[in-house]
């Protein structure tokens, strides 16, 4: 293997202590000079400063700059005091900060400072770094980020200003920010109004509802400019190629949780200073002829669906409506009978169409693990990200003390599927037609916020339930229709139609 030179290699001070420094094969090292050993150490990176060697990607590097000297400097948030000698001998400083790769997939921006015997080497190691940064051509350079002020526990905007906007700006990203004004705000915005070639990608501050209002917007303004229409389910989607970032401050945040590893605002900020993408599946939701929304997480009918039906009226708790909302729902055992036919992902390229006519607790199609707090290993751990299916697991009628095991393995390290009335098919596409179909006028007298059914339902005496019908929970929105059509977009063979920062 060819040898690569040396860009920098310098003996510099940290911590009073003489390091070799070299920024070679894109990645920054320092290790200890044997003189080094014979000083003492007076803290270091993480508190203590160990003998060793320590190397940083520059892929990982956020951003350097010349620091002023003075007797003492501050590193890692803490004021050191730097030796009279060492000041004198190396009045010079930089520091750079890089990405700290914690536990648990939490990331943190550490700084580490150099001290440079001279001006002249100092400025070298700063404008080396900075060139280096500048051949990073997957990083953001301009963002456009949409604020909600109201998800989760309405911390969206304190989050943003604290954690992440001083990030963004020490990596040198300039910002348009908008907090939204409205539900639907950023999804018109992003449809009609943004100058999008500004930007090198979007980023939203809030949960689920958040990232499904930027998704809708880019997506259909992507359609509409490339003449393709939404409404037709056949139609090939055009990919849109901006970025889209998820700072979490939602209730669920599933689809960060779920693509990240945990729902960190900083660790969030620092995967899209860093350009990482990661690319998810989307299908799109129809009803007859009609285009309804796109999903890329869950789509649930039956639990879910009643679940997220039943916590809107409970906004004002903020994330706790889940739980009350999840209580109830389940005390109530709700059950729906119904059609499900889908498409099995089968290597043949025409499969069959296989058709399941049951009553189903919960009908739920997962594109992702839908992994989250609640849930750390997700409704369906296996599902994978971007490769065009979904997992579709259909629970059927079942006890209440059945249907409590099979919601419990959800957060242990029992296999929820391991039970006699739930399967799991991996499909590309999928239709469900309720026993009781719906018509139009039917819908509309719902939406106004009459009942859709107003008899006592046939199959539910002891609940009094008045509906036969659930509604689909569309990554936490609600849907109008029960009977729909859904197609997962993505080719997974030439990639998906949608990439995002993380
Ligand atoms: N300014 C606003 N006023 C009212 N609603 C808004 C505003 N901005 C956005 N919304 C809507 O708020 C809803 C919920 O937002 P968001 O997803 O950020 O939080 P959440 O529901 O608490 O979290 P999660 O979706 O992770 O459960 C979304 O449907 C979004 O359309
Ligand atoms: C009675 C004990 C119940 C324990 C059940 C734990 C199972 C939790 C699984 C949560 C999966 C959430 C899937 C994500 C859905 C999101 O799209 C949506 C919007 O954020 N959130 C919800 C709660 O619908
Ligand atoms: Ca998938």
């Amino acid at each position: 293997m060819e040898k690569q030179p040396k860009l920098l290699s310098s003996q510099l001070l940290l911590k009073n202590r003489l390091f070799e420094v070299t920024l070679q094969r894109a990645t920054l090292s320092w290790k200890d000079t044997p003189a080094a050993g014979r000083r003492r150490a007076s803290g270091g990176i993480n508190g203590t400063l160990k003998v060793g060697s320590y190397c940083v990607p520059v892929s990982e590097i956020i951003a350097v700059r010349e620091t002023e000297v003075d007797s003492r400097t501050k590193d890692d948030g803490r004021w050191q005091k730097m030796s009279q000698a060492s000041a004198g001998t190396h009045p010079f400083a930089f520091t750079v900060s890089y990405v700290d790769r914690g536990s648990r997939h939490r990331w943190r921006c550490s700084d580490v400072t150099f001290h440079c015997p001279d001006g002249a080497l100092c400025h070298q190691w700063v404008q080396t770094i900075k060139e280096q940064l500048l051949l990073l051509t997957n990083r953001p350079k301009h963002l456009l980020v949409y604020i909600n002020p109201f998800g989760g526990k309405q911390q969206g905007k304190r989050i943003y200003e604290q954690k992440v906007a001083p990030l963004f700006s020490r990596a040198s990203i300039s910002t348009d920010v908008i907090v939204t004004e409205r539900a639907n705000h950023a999804r018109d915005h992003l449809r009609t109004d943004a100058d999008l070639k500004k930007y090198d990608g979007v980023v939203c501050v809030g949960g689920d509802g958040m990232f499904s209002e930027v998704i809708h917007g880019l997506i259909s303004r992507t359609q509409r400019e490339a003449g393709v229409d939404e409404n037709c389910p056949e139609e090939k989607l055009v990919p849109c190629d901006l970025r889209i970032g998820i700072i979490p401050a939602g209730s669920t945040d599933c689809i960060c949780y779920a693509t990240v590893g945990v729902n960190d605002p900083i660790t969030s900020a620092l995967h899209i200073i860093v350009g990482d993408s990661q690319a998810l599946d989307v299908c799109s939701v129809h009803h007859n002829s009609t285009f309804l929304r796109y999903s890329v997480s869950l789509l649930g009918y039956g639990f879910y669906g009643d679940v997220l039906t039943d916590s809107e009226r409970k906004r004002w708790m903020g994330p706790a409506r889940y739980d009350i909302s999840g209580l109830k729902t389940f005390l109530t055992h709700n059950y729906y009978e119904g059609t499900v036919s889908f498409l099995p992902n089968l290597s043949c390229r025409y499969g069959r169409w296989q058709v399941i006519r049951s009553k189903f607790l919960a009908i739920n199609a997962a594109s992702m693990s839908c992994a989250c707090p609640r849930s750390p290993k997700g409704l369906s751990p296996a599902a994978h990200l971007a490769d065009g299916t979904a997992d579709l697991i259909l629970v059927r009628k079942c006890s209440r003390l059945d249907f409590l095991r099979h919601l419990l393995r959800h957060t242990s390290k029992d296999d929820q599927f391991d039970l006699a009335f739930v399967e799991v098919h991996r499909v590309r596409r999928f239709r469900f037609t309720p026993k009781h179909c719906e018509s139009d006028s039917e819908l509309d007298l719902k939406e106004s916020g009459k009942k859709l059914f107003s008899h006592i339902c046939r199959d539910h005496p002891a609940c009094g339930c008045a509906t036969v019908n659930s509604n689909w929970n569309c990554d936490g929105e609600i849907l109008q229709h029960a009977a729909i059509e859904v197609r997962y977009v993505t080719n997974p063979w030439a990639g998906a139609q949608i990439s995002w920062l993380l």
